[in-house]
């Protein structure tokens, strides 16, 4: 089924498809925690620890452990107090101690540790590397290869480019078109998008096919950018979406833009997951230079709630993102946090399908 229509959406919700794949690497993750580190079995004994004295112990980085928190949260295992969400920082999501859960089942010294449940993946590829990823903050290889590169630099291999952009691309037919469905009241007045990191092109072309009166422009880097050419070619619609090529770090938005049309609304779509915070940081930032006064950023994604206690899949699918890119999935605090710290206003989270949603900031 090759159904070209931008307007033709799906009567079921993928989730469950999605969530086998995003949860993936989640077992291997709790696996190096109970294996590699006896975590749980420590945290018993220091209970109401921060993340930077978790951190200091171990000798972890923030990133990694701050997703491994978060993942045992959203399970039960571990409770936390005091997580200032609002005013996240890197070395402060609050004091963690052993639910019931964790102190029964997750403890060495406890009748009912499951620790030799995990035994059989403790050679896991995917395990070992998280332990590594827990210790050095680096991503591993892509599919936990060893001979391969991480995900950052295989996207600049033509191969592995067209394959990963047609998974993305796959996904994106629906949650776009859920996106541009769900944007239209927001956007009624907006004229032109910038669809940063925009992959395939699938949201750029949802966008405009939902919102006629908009047009749009995709911001790939090479060899995407070629992939995006030949879809918008052949969802018939080069008059209303062009594609730029550049780099969003180190290029200047504004110059490399001077001869596109004004852009007021910005979309980054499952972009600043891929990205530790100055990254998404600095992202936001040219995205709010960029903008005119009331203009609107869009980040659409999977979002960790503002408890940083959920939802699950999301705190699973963070897992994986945390294995394989320099990022992981942000909160609703942090990204307001991001926000704040650019100039936007706050924004709220809007759920659309499959564990996804948006936030809209207006500069
Ligand atoms: C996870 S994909 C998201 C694609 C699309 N927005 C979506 O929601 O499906 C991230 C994209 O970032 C692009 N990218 C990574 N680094 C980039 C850079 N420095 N400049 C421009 N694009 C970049 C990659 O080529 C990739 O297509």
């Amino acid at each position: 089924m090759n159904d070209l229509r931008l307007n033709n959406l799906p009567q079921s919700d993928p989730a469950n498809v999605l969530r086998f794949r995003d949860r993936q690497y989640a077992a291997d993750l709790i696996g190096a925690a109970i294996i590699e580190f006896d975590f749980f079995s420590w945290l018993q004994d220091n209970p109401r620890s921060s993340l930077s004295v978790i951190c200091e112990h171990f000798d972890w980085h923030a990133r990694p452990a701050d997703v491994l928190l978060t993942l045992c949260r959203a399970s039960g295992f571990i409770t936390s107090e005091e997580i200032c969400d609002g005013n996240y920082r890197a070395d402060d999501s609050g004091l963690s101690s052993l639910s019931i859960v964790g102190q029964e089942h997750l403890t060495s010294t406890s009748p009912w540790f499951l620790g030799p449940y995990y035994q059989p993946i403790a050679d896991s590829k995917i395990l070992k590397d998280f332990a590594s990823i827990l210790r050095t903050g680096k991503p591993a290889n892509w599919q936990a290869k060893s001979d391969g590169a991480d995900w950052h630099e295989s996207m600049k291999d033509p191969q592995f480019a067209r394959s990963f952009t047609g998974l993305m691309n796959c996904r994106g037919l629906a949650l776009g078109q859920h996106l541009a469905k769900s944007l239209i009241p927001k956007l009624s007045e907006s004229k032109h998008l910038l669809d940063v990191a925009g992959g395939s092109g699938i949201y750029s072309a949802t966008m405009v096919a939902h919102n006629p009166h908009l047009r749009a422009t995709v911001w790939e880097q090479a060899p995407v950018d070629a992939i995006v050419r030949s879809e918008i070619e052949r969802y018939g619609l080069s008059e209303k979406v062009s594609i730029f090529s550049g780099d969003m770090f180190s290029n200047d938005w504004q110059t490399s833009l001077s001869n596109a049309p004004a852009m007021d609304v910005v979309l980054m779509s499952n972009v600043l997951h891929d990205w530790d915070w100055p990254e998404a940081q600095s992202l936001i930032n040219k995205a709010y230079a960029l903008l005119p006064p009331k203009g609107t950023l869009v980040i659409h994604d999977a979002i960790i709630n503002a408890e940083k206690a959920g939802p699950l899949a999301v705190a699973e699918y963070s897992a994986l993102l945390m294995n394989i890119t320099q990022g992981k999935c942000y909160s609703v605090g942090e990204y307001n946090s991001m926000l704040a710290n650019a100039g936007f206003q706050p924004a709220e989270f809007q759920s659309t399908i499959a564990d996804r949603g948006f936030m809209t900031a207006i500069k």
